[in-house]
């Protein structure tokens, strides 16, 4: 498919429900896309598209991939991603009425989101405008700021 994009869906748990009816509502576009979910999100994923898809639901159709669970490193895995480019989108559900053990990782995968210009959405709204973006389904690529000059920069030793 024309302009399919590598799209993370993240949730922690108190926020997964939330994301779960997100998936649902948005099935039809996402698969569409390839998908890179953290271990838990990802199996719940998988089970919101299968229930959504029923008898028709064919295993080759959804182009899923799932890291580690976020807690376990997978927080980190997508971090990687996006540092070497591999991620177009994310949507990730956080919660902002619980800390959770990673939340360093969790911290560092935003900002590199951030980083790297890559489009986020952080609540269901967000989500909402993103995916009904027209630049959504276009092959619209987001300037990444030039750090050249802080690779190149001269240490002072
Ligand atoms: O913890 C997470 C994101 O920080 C999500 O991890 P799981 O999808 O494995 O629950």
């Amino acid at each position: 498919m024309e302009n399919r994009k590598s799209v993370a869906l993240v949730a922690h748990d108190n926020m997964k429900r939330d994301l779960a009816e997100w998936v649902d509502w948005n099935w039809e576009v996402l698969l569409k896309h390839h998908l890179i979910c953290t271990g838990t999100t990802g199996k719940m994923v998988e089970r919101t598209l299968r229930d959504r898809r029923g008898k028709e639901f064919d295993e080759e159709a959804v182009d899923i991939v799932l890291l580690k669970s976020g807690p376990l490193g997978g927080d980190q895995q997508l971090g990687a991603m996006i540092a070497e480019g591999k991620v177009e989108a994310v949507i990730f559900f956080w919660d902002p009425m619980q800390a959770q053990p990673h939340d360093v990782d969790v911290k560092a995968l935003l900002r590199l989101a951030t980083l790297y210009n890559v489009p986020t959405a952080i609540n269901r709204s967000t989500a909402d405008f993103l995916i009904s973006s027209p630049l959504f389904g276009s092959n619209y690529c987001p300037v990444v700021k030039d750090y050249k000059s802080y690779i190149e920069r001269t240490l002072n030793q």
